[in-house]
């Protein structure tokens, strides 16, 4: 059918994706991925220097979330402490599924298959990147589903639920539009999507524990990572 966006509804649009393209890890943070160590240790280094890159772009982003900064400040720390993970592996999944600059997929995916992560955790993190690239997400439906991780009340510690719910609700009524116009023949993509967010959950779990058996020697995190995740 035909899809009618109202004028909130396109501002929305240009704001969240303009903040996406806008808040990306520094080329030369990237770039690093192609040095050419390759132990353990080193890609531990290398992908907890992209995390923390990957952290502070994230902070950035969700301030330009229209609405975000009137939420109860305690609420908007909730928010983030309680997507951060889901939020990178959405990014590093869209980042090992897109085309990155030369050679940046297959460095980011040799070094987190070795940084001493649990053979248990690297089977269901690279399903999850599989199924995203399986389903060929535009610019716009990425920057939504990030915005829609975020934007999840029931995250621990947030208090005012339905004030989170009501900006949660517009964007997915966006990304439910945006899924009709941009995959007009498949009208369950949608539900497709929704459906990834349920898995982020999972393997947010899994992240815990990643954390705990990291099995780097005294794997060190740096301190905004501590913060955010309540490591150390
Ligand atoms: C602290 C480190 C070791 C860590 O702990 N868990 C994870 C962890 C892991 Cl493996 C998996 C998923 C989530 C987390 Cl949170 C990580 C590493 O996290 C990231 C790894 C890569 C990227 C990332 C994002 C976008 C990118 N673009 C490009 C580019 O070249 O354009 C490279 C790139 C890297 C972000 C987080």
């Amino acid at each position: 059918e035909k899809i009618e966006f109202t004028t909130e509804q396109q501002a929305l649009m240009r704001v969240i994706t303009d903040a996406y393209n806008k808040h990306q890890i520094p080329q030369d943070v990237t770039k690093k991925l192609l040095q050419d160590q390759y132990s353990t240790e080193e890609n531990f280094l290398l992908l907890t220097e992209m995390a923390t890159s990957q952290v502070q772009v994230l902070v950035e982003f969700t301030k330009n979330i229209p609405g975000f900064l009137s939420l109860d400040r305690e609420d908007q720390i909730a928010l983030l402490k309680g997507s951060a993970v889901e939020a990178m592996f959405l990014r590093s999944a869209q980042a090992l599924n897109k085309k990155m600059p030369i050679g940046h997929t297959e460095v980011l995916e040799e070094r987190i298959h070795k940084s001493g992560i649990s053979e248990e955790f690297i089977k269901p993190m690279f399903n999850f990147y599989k199924s995203i690239g399986e389903l060929h997400m535009v610019l716009e439906e990425q920057a939504l589903l990030t915005t829609i991780t975020i934007l999840t009340p029931d995250r621990p510690y947030v208090k005012d639920q339905p004030a989170v719910e009501r900006l949660q609700e517009n964007v997915l009524d966006l990304l439910r539009k945006m899924c009709v116009l941009h995959h007009p023949q498949e009208p369950q993509y949608f539900a497709r999507l929704l459906g990834r967010l349920t898995e982020l959950r999972t393997l947010s779990h899994y992240h815990a524990e990643m954390l705990a058996s990291w099995k780097v020697n005294n794997h060190k995190f740096t301190p905004l990572l501590c913060e955010i995740w309540d490591v150390q």
